[in-house]
């Protein structure tokens, strides 16, 4: 039997937003909700309920679908686009309007493992914040910068050579009241507190 069969894991319910202009227009086919979703998919242990919106770089509609998607009960939401410096670019200002409190260490540490891989990092805007009981991030729109930014960057060998943002997520999505999340270690390694790890269901 799988382990969801078991029910081994917290099902969780994730939003996922894409924001183009033009893949929500369709000039483009959108490649940021199926890289989210498959990036969750192979990271996390838990059943996931995925939420997807496709919208377009609107401040009121993304602020709109940001509440939309924290009342729904989703206790993260991931948005991916709009965090450059563009006339248009609008996503972290729509992120900070409907935040009840600014998680700055992950923007911060976004923009360092972006470097590693772009030297044109510093550009994005992205912010992380906590609605409720949902935990909010914008990533960068490239679809590569998904799993860039969430898992990291890895040695040869596979050992990690910088952290991924997501590492510290499960142990965030505790503190606010959410789904126990696990992960798979070779996508990415949570870390929480020795004080904080659950003893596995089923054990
Ligand atoms: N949802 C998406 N699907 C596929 N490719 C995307 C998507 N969003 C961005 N990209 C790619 O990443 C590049 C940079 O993303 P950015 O968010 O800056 O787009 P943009 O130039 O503001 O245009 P738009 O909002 O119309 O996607 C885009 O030019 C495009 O090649
Ligand atoms: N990991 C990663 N971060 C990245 C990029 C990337 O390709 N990979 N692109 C950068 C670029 S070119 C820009 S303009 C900003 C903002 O992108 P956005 O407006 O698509 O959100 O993200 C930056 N961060």
């Amino acid at each position: 039997m799988s382990d969801v069969q078991q029910n081994l894991h917290d099902a969780v319910k994730v939003g996922i937003v894409s924001i183009s202009d033009r893949a929500s227009s369709g000039v483009y086919e959108d490649k940021g909700l199926p890289a989210l979703q498959d990036w969750l998919t192979r990271a996390l242990k838990n059943p996931i309920q995925f939420e997807p919106r496709l919208i377009p770089d609107e401040q009121a509609g993304i602020s709109a679908a940001l509440v939309e998607l924290a009342d729904a009960g989703c206790s993260l939401v991931l948005t991916t686009g709009g965090t450059g410096p563009a006339l248009r670019d609008v996503t972290p200002e729509a992120t900070l309007a409907v935040a009840d409190k600014e998680m700055p260490g992950f923007g911060e540490q976004m923009r360092q493992i972006s470097l590693a891989f772009v030297p044109t990092a510093i550009l994005s805007r992205q912010v992380a914040v906590i609605r409720g009981h949902s935990l909010i991030i914008n990533l960068p729109g490239q679809p590569k910068a998904i799993a860039e930014t969430l898992e990291g960057l890895k040695n040869a060998d596979g050992t990690q050579a910088v952290n991924g943002i997501f590492a510290a997520v499960p142990y965030c999505i505790d503190l606010i009241g959410g789904p126990y999340l696990e992960t798979h270690e070779a996508v990415c390694k949570a870390f929480r507190p020795k004080s904080a790890i659950r003893a596995p269901r089923g054990a």
